[in-house]
């Protein structure tokens, strides 16, 4: 599991450390671990650490001290360090000595910073860190604009990326590897800032922390979570999920739903909607029962509204009618945003929402009843919009997209680390949603039968897309699935 903590709970758990270790350990210790990874980039780039050239841009707080002291290091190994000041009065005062002393030099013009840092084999982006506010200033534009030749290395957050969200304000500076300290923080995890982090790199510092604000799930963890049958299971004790999905428009919505929820380690499907026979003829192993939910016999799990069309209003009602764990998707939420948080208002069972921004938009407006916000702005902003919703809904909310992020009412968030933009295809998300709804169903808790299925899910797409090597359809992504889980309980064998 990755932990990320917010900056308030950094500086809670920094200010505990820090009154019990001399004054400067810790930037001490972030600075050698900074060092050390650097020092590594460069000898995999150019063979060694000696005659490289290094830039450090530094800001006026303490990410520029970690990145003058790491710099100071790189420099007594013979590299060739230029620091550029971006705010010179108010460079960090330790640091800069050190620099001095290793025989850094130091760049105050503008004009001959950017030459620097364009030609550096590496950089080193210590602008501004976890006291980052809004957008990048004036003077650090330049930079996160400019062609570069080297590698850039973000000290504990890429500059201009929002720490606690993700959000980018602006223009930030490009990482291809950001080393962060005591904890990740939610921005590097969460698109669009975890686009901007590369390759992300902790290096402990020794902090005491509370429990986490957002966390990604790891293989080890998702094999613990994946249900697996005992000797004494039947197909009922693992679960029937039902699934409510497909119309006369879309009928392939039910096809790709029970595709993946075939796929989820529930012990059977069972399918209600028009295109049972399309979903017999392909999947001869789902129960298919005539009418809606309410009449269909016991399950574990609904998944209500892919391709659900004209449908899905009644199959909506009856499944929440019902005391199982409902998850809607689609048409379901589109329905769900007419009628308003209130209609589950009843629910003695969690329900499961998983819309892509677009949805999420819609249910805002049913939630505040203004008119849908820009989906692009929902996009910009995944973990507040989830966190909204799930507020806003009591429900659990799995918004879909680049990066996918799971919220929960009771506040916890899970970001998905897996996937690839080749899942944006049509009827991926159904096949999603049958695979979170099978998950459901075998009994586990819903964030994270919501946070596996989008893991299961990333790392299907993934390995369609380079098993062909080339795009990939909703079906491989569910056809993948089996591999998928294989490799996941692989790698818990192999730690075992
Ligand atoms: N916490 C820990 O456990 C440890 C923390 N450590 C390190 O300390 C870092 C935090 O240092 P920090 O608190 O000094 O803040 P920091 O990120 O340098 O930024 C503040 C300065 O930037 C400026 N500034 C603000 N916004 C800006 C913008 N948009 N664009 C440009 N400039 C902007 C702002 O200027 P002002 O508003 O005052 O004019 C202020 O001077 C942390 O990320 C990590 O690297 C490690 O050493 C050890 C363990
Ligand atoms: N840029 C992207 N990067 C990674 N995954 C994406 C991206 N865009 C969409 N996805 C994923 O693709 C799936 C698309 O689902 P959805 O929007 O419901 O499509 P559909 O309704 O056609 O099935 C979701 O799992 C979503 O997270
Ligand atoms: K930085």
């Amino acid at each position: 599991m990755r932990n990320a903590h917010r900056v308030e709970q950094v500086r809670a758990a920094e200010a505990e450390l820090m009154a019990r270790l001399p004054e400067g350990a810790l930037m001490q210790r972030a600075a050698a671990g900074l060092a050390a990874t650097c020092a590594r980039l460069l000898t995999r780039r150019r063979g060694r650490v000696y005659g490289s050239r290094v830039v450090v841009l530094a800001g006026s707080g303490d990410n520029g001290g970690d990145a003058l002291y790491a710099g100071a290091v790189l420099a007594r190994r013979g590299a060739r360090v230029s620091a550029v000041l971006l705010a010179p009065e108010r460079a960090h005062a330790g640091g800069l000595a050190a620099l001095r002393a290793a025989h850094g030099q130091v760049v105050l013009d503008q004009e001959v910073g950017l030459a620097d840092f364009s030609r550096a084999d590496l950089v080193l982006d210590g602008i501004v860190g976890i006291g980052g506010r809004g957008g990048l200033r004036a003077e650090a534009v330049p930079y996160a604009r400019a062609a570069r030749r080297g590698t850039v290395v973000a000290v504990d957050v890429p500059s201009g990326v929002d720490a606690d969200t993700g959000e980018v304000a602006g223009v930030a500076l490009r990482a291809d590897v950001t080393v962060c300290f005591g904890t990740y923080k939610p921005g590097l995890l969460i698109d669009p800032g975890a686009g901007y982090a590369g390759a992300v790199q902790l290096v402990g510092i020794g902090l005491d922390l509370p429990p986490a604000d957002v966390s990604a799930l790891q293989h080890p963890a998702v094999a613990e979570l994946l249900p697996e049958p005992g000797a004494e299971s039947d197909k009922y004790r693992r679960g029937v999920v039902g699934v409510a999905a497909g119309s006369a428009t879309y009928p392939g919505a039910a096809l790709l739903a029970v595709a993946g929820a075939l796929h989820g380690g529930a012990g059977a499907v069972r399918y209600v909607g028009t295109a049972a026979e399309e979903v017999v003829r392909r999947f001869p192993e789902t129960l298919v029962t005539e009418g809606g939910p309410a009449g269909a016999g016991r399950v574990q799990a609904w998944v209500v509204g892919p391709g659900g069309g004209e449908g899905a209003r009644q199959a909506l009602a009856e499944a929440l009618a019902s005391d199982v764990p409902v998850l809607v998707d689609a048409d379901g939420l589109t329905e769900l945003g007419r009628l308003g948080p209130g209609a589950l208002a009843g629910r003695t069972a969690p329900t499961l929402l998983t819309p892509h921004t677009g949805e999420a938009a819609r249910l805002l407006a049913g939630a505040d009843g203004g008119a849908p916000p820009p989906a692009d702005e929902l996009a910009a902003a995944r973990l507040a919009t989830a966190r909204r919703l799930a507020a806003a809904y009591r429900a659990t909310v799995l918004l879909k997209g680049s990066t996918t992020v799971v919220a929960d009412p009771g506040g916890a968030a899970r970001v998905n680390p897996t996937g690839t933009s080749w899942l944006a295809t049509a009827g991926s998300g159904d096949v999603l949603a049958g695979l979170a709804g099978s998950l459901l169903a075998a009994g586990l808790p819903v964030l994270d039968a919501a946070s596996v299925a989008a893991y299961l899910h990333g790392l299907a797409g993934r390995h369609a897309a380079s098993t062909p090597g080339a795009p990939v359809t909703a079906l491989q992504v569910a056809a993948a699935l089996p591999a998928v889980w294989r490799q996941v309980r692989a790698s818990a064998t192999a730690d075992e």
